[in-house]
């Protein structure tokens, strides 16, 4: 059976950044690999005057580090039509449904259309409510909505928007797309859990001292300070890809791997994040802002910030979750901008061993593990490197007899890193496939929300010191208070 899938894109916020860096690019290796051929069409729309041809000239520029084929990316770049406009302006989608039949008819995309909306969150509702008053979506083949996260500003936006959309499209129509949920590593979270017996035996509280989750990035604000500013590191990084990442981490096993099941389980560990009170999240949660450090500019020197800005670059917090298996392990998460690297890394700390029988000085009383053992570390490598590495005890080579911590270390080499698909690819295939299992889905977003809003409304009403930690650090010092304070430390360290 062909592999081609056959849909016509419409892309709202064409000219945007995240179409220009990962939608063209992305569709471009579905047309290379033959996922799509002939019979594929985008729509690419936003307010800027563009004609065709530059349009395709855009295209073609978003695909050079790719360094394809000049033929191959003319060809591509053909089946992509640009037609501008407001997305607020009702006229626009009369013109867009005229377009979009002439489209299906001329590549025979059998009524089969794919609406992503990149663009402000704030434009979901308006598009969403358009395509159903003027009849763009189709009976005859599929319709589907990829929407960009932050779902929403807060849950009460959240459930608005959700409500816009299921007003136009079916929930199985609606694919929330986090694309960390696309990212190799983090599909591995699942593999490495459910496929090993040594680990989901110990993956429990009473073998797992702590959890620590690191979204570490070296970049500042760059282009989208309109956006960021409104949204900051808590909405832009925490409600949704770390607390995917933890529920994928704590959830139970699913009774099948389906799309279904998963959302079932990842549902009921986000139901198990314990709730911060107000009173709560000075101690539990701690903010950051970058200052200017040499030639780098402080966030609030950064272009269309405003000087006074209380917005959040850096975010670290404790989490704990209760329910069978996790009641009292700490889950450490951060991020931020304008840290020491860009990587994203979990590490799983295991409880020491409560004697250190090969030291007899060590067994100190009420001490609960024997410290001068290393805990066993299981670090998952989502990005830049891919892979596992667990760190243990073994004898230290030589006479006599010693521990020292040793490292098995498993990477995927760079060329089977490089061939294998970006999430943005990964992600535009399964929604063509109809498979959302690595999509978010309306209650794991609402729990979400729920869990953040205390946090973001006890911020909103307390003034922050800003800014408060160097460009190049990993974060201000009350982040490695937060674990200290415990008897705990950050396993990365500047
Ligand atoms: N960029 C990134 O790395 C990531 C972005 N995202 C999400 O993707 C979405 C888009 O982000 P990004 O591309 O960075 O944002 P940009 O600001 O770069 O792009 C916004 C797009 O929306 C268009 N637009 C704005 N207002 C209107 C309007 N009234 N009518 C029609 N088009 C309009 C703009 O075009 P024009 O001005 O010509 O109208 C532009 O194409 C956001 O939700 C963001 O959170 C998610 C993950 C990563
Ligand atoms: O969703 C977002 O993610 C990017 C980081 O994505 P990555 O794949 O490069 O790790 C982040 O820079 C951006 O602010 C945020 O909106």
């Amino acid at each position: 059976m062909s592999k081609e899938k056959i849909a016509l894109f419409t892309i709202f916020g064409g000219t945007g950044d995240l179409a220009q860096r990962k939608l063209y690019p992305s569709l471009f290796k579905l047309y290379q690999k033959g996922y799509l051929k002939e019979h594929f069409a985008v729509i690419g729309t936003a307010r800027r005057p563009w004609t065709n041809e530059h349009y395709h000239g855009v295209i073609t520029d978003s695909l050079a580090s790719l360094n394809a084929d000049p033929a191959t990316v003319a060809k591509f770049a053909g089946h992509f039509y640009y037609q501008s406009h407001d997305v607020t302006d009702a006229q626009h989608y009369v013109t867009l449904k005229q377009l979009s039949e002439k489209l299906d008819a001329q590549y025979g995309l059998q009524g089969n259309r794919i609406f992503y909306l990149a663009m402000a969150p704030n434009f979901f509702g308006t598009i969403a409510q358009h395509l159903r008053s003027e009849n763009i979506l189709t009976p005859n083949g599929f319709n589907r909505v990829i929407i960009e996260k932050p779902f929403g500003h807060d849950f009460e936006s959240a459930k608005e928007l959700n409500d816009q959309l299921t007003a136009t499209f079916n929930e199985n129509q609606i694919y929330r797309i986090d694309h960390y949920l696309g990212k190799e590593m983090i599909q591995n979270i699942s593999a490495i859990r459910f496929g090993n017996n040594i680990w989901e035996s110990l993956w429990n509280n009473r073998y797992i001292s702590n959890v620590q989750v690191t979204l570490s990035e070296k970049l500042g604000v760059e282009e989208r300070a309109v956006y960021y500013d409104n949204s900051g590191a808590l909405r832009d990084m925490v409600q949704n890809h770390i607390l995917q990442i933890l529920s994928l981490l704590t959830m139970d096993q699913p009774v099948e791997f389906t799309e279904k099941d998963i959302d079932v389980e990842k549902v009921k560990a986000l139901r198990s994040l314990r709730p911060l009170k107000p009173e709560e999240v000075a101690t539990n949660f701690v903010r950051g802002q970058y200052a200017a450090d040499g030639d780098v500019k402080a966030y609030r020197n950064e272009d269309k910030i405003s000087p006074d800005s209380n917005t959040d670059t850096f975010v670290a917090g404790k989490v704990m979750i209760d329910n069978f298996r996790w009641s009292g392990v700490p889950f450490y998460v951060r991020t931020g901008k304008r840290l020491a690297d860009k990587f994203t890394r979990i590490d799983v700390v295991f409880k020491r061993p409560i004697v250190n029988i090969f030291n007899h000085d060590d067994v100190r009383e009420n001490d609960d593990a024997a410290t001068s053992l290393a805990p066993n570390v299981l670090t998952i490598n989502v990005e830049p490197t891919e892979g596992v590495e667990l760190r243990m005890n073994a004898k230290a080579l030589g006479q006599g007899f010693a521990t020292t911590p040793v490292k098995l270390n498993f990477a995927h080499d760079a060329a089977a890193t490089a061939n294998s698909p970006e999430a943005y690819e990964r992600l535009l295939h399964d929604a063509l496939n109809g498979d959302a299992t690595n999509f978010t889905h309306w209650k794991e977003v609402a729990y979400s929300w729920k869990f953040v809003d205390v946090i973001q409304k006890y911020w909103d009403e307390h003034t922050p010191d800003f800014p408060n930690y160097r460009p190049g650090s990993m974060g201000p010092d009350a982040s490695d208070e937060l674990l200290r304070q415990d008897g705990h430390e950050w396993i990365y360290k500047e």
